[in-house]
């Protein structure tokens, strides 16, 4: 016969679980973070270049060909497509908004430049 817990007992096992579970969603947050601080670093580097040689900042057909290929990869990994492709287009749309800031910087620089 198994052996009989407490109702105690199974609330300390469930918090003692829990706490183990929400170890590793803190843990998977943490990664998330510094993996998108690393693509906003790689994001930017392509923000310097475009500025450079005023290229446009969105591009598209590259975002057309990036959402097709993740919602494959979403599928395979059993995650919600259309979860995936709102989570790129959110990122994608801070992107934009840094490479235009940086244009728009960098043509300051170019005028003040200019004028002395
Ligand atoms: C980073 C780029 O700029 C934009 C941002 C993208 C992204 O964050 O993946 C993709 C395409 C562009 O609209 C790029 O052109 O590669």
């Amino acid at each position: 016969m198994p052996e009989a817990t407490t109702p105690d007992a199974e609330r300390e096992a469930a918090l003692a679980e829990l706490g183990g579970i929400r170890q590793s969603i803190d843990n998977i947050d943490a990664a998330l973070v510094h993996l998108l601080a690393e693509r906003f670093k790689f994001t930017q580097q392509v923000g310097r270049l475009k500025a450079a040689h005023e290229l446009p900042a969105a591009d598209p057909e590259r975002e057309k060909r990036q959402i097709t290929r993740l919602r494959a990869l979403a599928v395979d990994a059993n995650l919600d497509p259309a979860f995936a492709e709102k989570w790129f287009n959110f990122v994608v749309a801070e992107v934009i908004h840094h490479h235009e800031r940086i244009a728009s910087d960098a043509a300051t620089t170019d005028a003040a430049g200019d004028a002395s």
